[in-house]
């Protein structure tokens, strides 16, 4: 069974002069969802993400991951962190080691696993993210998206039940994006439980389907997708773009549709298209 992580009236500062998150209730397990954190640049989506992976403490309130509080110790901490896998936005401060295999297999070598469970787990996570080719290679010569894929291959190795992701697309290509959608939903499809921050809507509708809206430092509304677009205050409030999808079903009232695929798929659409259009 998968752990709820639930935030109980978290406060934090980085200093005693300034706070960066007031108040902030949450409770992720609920839902099932694949869920998004978003808000302008500033708003707290970093600051909380490193909350909730204990990189950074309350000042005040409670994290809960499963029924206990996180712990701050390092053992709790390293125990934590093989269930809640956090992907940072710069994937040079997660990456340690000169050589691939060696960086993603160092995780593995201290959590004691013997040598033949993790070569399984690294011919496992290399092929699931499409790199095998790059096992060999050393780090410092690899492109800013094959740094993301190799970065995440150390979060999914461990084989995290939920994986937080700061700004996934960040310096991503569009072939570059269009991977990392494919692979969000395939974790998605097989079980793992996300929580995206990202500042990409069209990107963001596509893989979330529940959202929390930031705006300095507080959760400002939450709610499924199809809800929380419809908020019109809360969306001025974050300066957050509409998705293209959200911007088509209000401005010239197509359905809603989920994503792209099920908006090129409306045969309706195509019928009508092909007999109006030129
Ligand atoms: N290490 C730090 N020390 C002090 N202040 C910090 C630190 N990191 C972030 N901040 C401040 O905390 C606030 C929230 O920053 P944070 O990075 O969490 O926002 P964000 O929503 O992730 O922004 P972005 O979309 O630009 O990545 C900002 O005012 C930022 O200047």
């Amino acid at each position: 069974m998968i752990s709820v992580i639930k935030l109980e009236h978290v406060n934090f500062g980085y200093d005693s002069q300034s706070q960066q998150l007031h108040d902030i209730n949450i409770d992720f397990g609920k839902f099932g969802y694949s869920i998004g954190l978003v808000g302008p640049n500033g708003s707290g989506k970093s600051t909380l993400l490193k909350n909730i992976v204990g990189l950074e403490k309350p000042t005040s309130g409670k994290i809960y991951f499963g029924d206990k509080a996180i712990k701050y110790d390092n053992r709790s901490l390293r125990k934590l962190r093989t269930q809640l896998g956090m992907v940072f936005q710069n994937s040079d401060n997660q990456i340690f080691y000169p050589n691939v295999k060696e960086d993603v297999a160092f995780v593995l070598r201290n959590l004691k696993l013997d040598e033949r469970e993790i070569e399984k787990r690294l011919d496992w996570v290399f092929k699931s993210l499409g790199i095998e080719d790059l096992q060999d290679r050393p780090v410092q010569y690899l492109s800013g998206g094959q740094k993301k894929r190799v970065a995440i291959a150390g979060v999914l190795v461990m084989r995290p039940s939920w994986i937080l992701m700061d700004e996934p697309t960040a310096g991503l290509d569009f072939d570059g994006k269009e991977r990392m959608k494919n692979l969000i939903k395939q974790l998605i499809s097989d079980g793992i439980q996300l929580v995206i921050s990202s500042h990409d809507m069209n990107f963001m509708y596509e893989v979330c389907d529940y959202f929390y809206v930031l705006s300095d430092g507080k959760i400002i509304t939450e709610g499924k997708k199809e809800q929380v677009f419809e908020d019109d205050q809360a969306i001025r409030q974050a300066k957050l773009e509409v998705p293209y999808i959200v911007r088509l079903h209000r401005e010239i009232g197509l359905p809603l549709y989920n994503d792209e695929e099920q908006l090129f798929a409306d045969q309706k659409l195509r019928d009508f298209v092909s007999e109006y259009g030129e």
